[in-house]
């Protein structure tokens, strides 16, 4: 079989959901620069190869606000806090990507003038057109979302193929598989079947979104090496969740 390279991609423009917990690596918290190195080189190679990489991050690793609210805090000002940490961790993520000489963009939804560029639509698929990643920071902008919905409202927007959720776990399984050693894995799902089995891996408001807009989702294990450029070259990867085959 010829290289990888030598095929082409099943998607020409995805969006990449990256948890703020996986850019923590082996660190209790914070930020791990070798671990967004190795992310940088992984998406580094879809540039490679043509694919359009929008990127939403999310800021678990630093703050939640329902976290920051069950310790006493107004959640919305605790969303706010989650909000900005999804800006810190864009402005890591563009460091190691300029690092690994890929060209990239960070947006916010909330104004942060000096920092990053505001979020617009037209501009963002302008930057995909010429081929810089784009990094989508601050959620939606507003309180009580998560980045999941944020990922799957960029997704959408941006007319990406598809949205694919980086995370721990590889795949989406019939319970928690953290908690549950004895989880069974789904190769693939529709949207009803994790709303109606209250499936945690994605909250309920990204996956009705991406219901409505027919977006395809992929879940996979962004900690094993290659698996990124395996997915995206059509390989079987985590789990897929759509409409089911027609
Ligand atoms: N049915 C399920 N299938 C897969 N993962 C699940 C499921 N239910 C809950 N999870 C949890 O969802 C996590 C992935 O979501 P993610 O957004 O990356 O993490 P977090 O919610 O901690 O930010 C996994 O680490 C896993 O423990
Ligand atoms: O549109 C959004 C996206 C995120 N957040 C806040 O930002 C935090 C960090 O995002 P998330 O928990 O989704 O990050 P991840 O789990 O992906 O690391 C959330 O807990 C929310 O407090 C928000 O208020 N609105």
């Amino acid at each position: 079989m010829p290289p990888n390279t030598e095929r082409s991609a099943k998607y020409k423009r995805i969006l990449l959901k990256l948890s703020g917990e996986a850019l923590t690596g082996e660190q209790d918290f914070g930020i791990d620069p070798k671990v967004l190195d190795r992310m940088a080189l992984e998406i580094g190679q879809l540039v490679g190869i043509g694919v359009q990489v929008g990127i939403v991050v999310g800021g678990g690793n630093l703050f939640r606000g329902a976290a920051l609210h069950e310790a006493g805090m107004d959640r919305v000002t605790g969303d706010h806090m989650g909000m900005l940490a999804t800006v810190m961790n864009a402005l890591a993520m563009r460091d190691a990507l300029e690092r690994a000489n890929i060209r990239s963009r960070v947006m916010s939804a909330i104004p942060m003038s000096g920092v990053v560029e505001h979020y617009d639509r037209r501009t963002a698929i302008r930057y995909l057109t010429s081929g810089d990643v784009v990094i989508f920071s601050a959620g939606t902008g507003n309180p009580f979302f998560t980045t999941d919905s944020a990922a799957c409202l960029r997704g959408i927007e941006i007319d990406a193929n598809v949205v694919i959720k980086a995370t721990k776990v590889d795949g989406v399984y019939d319970k928690d598989p953290v908690k549950h050693p004895d989880a069974a894995k789904y190769e693939r799902l529709s949207y009803d079947d994790v709303l109606d089995q209250k499936l945690g891996v994605m909250d309920l408001t990204a996956i009705c979104l991406v219901r409505d807009h027919d977006m395809p989702v992929r879940v996979f294990d962004m900690t094993r090496h290659g698996a990124l450029l395996n997915l995206v070259m059509g390989g079987r990867e985590g789990t897929i969740v759509d409409n089911g085959p027609v």
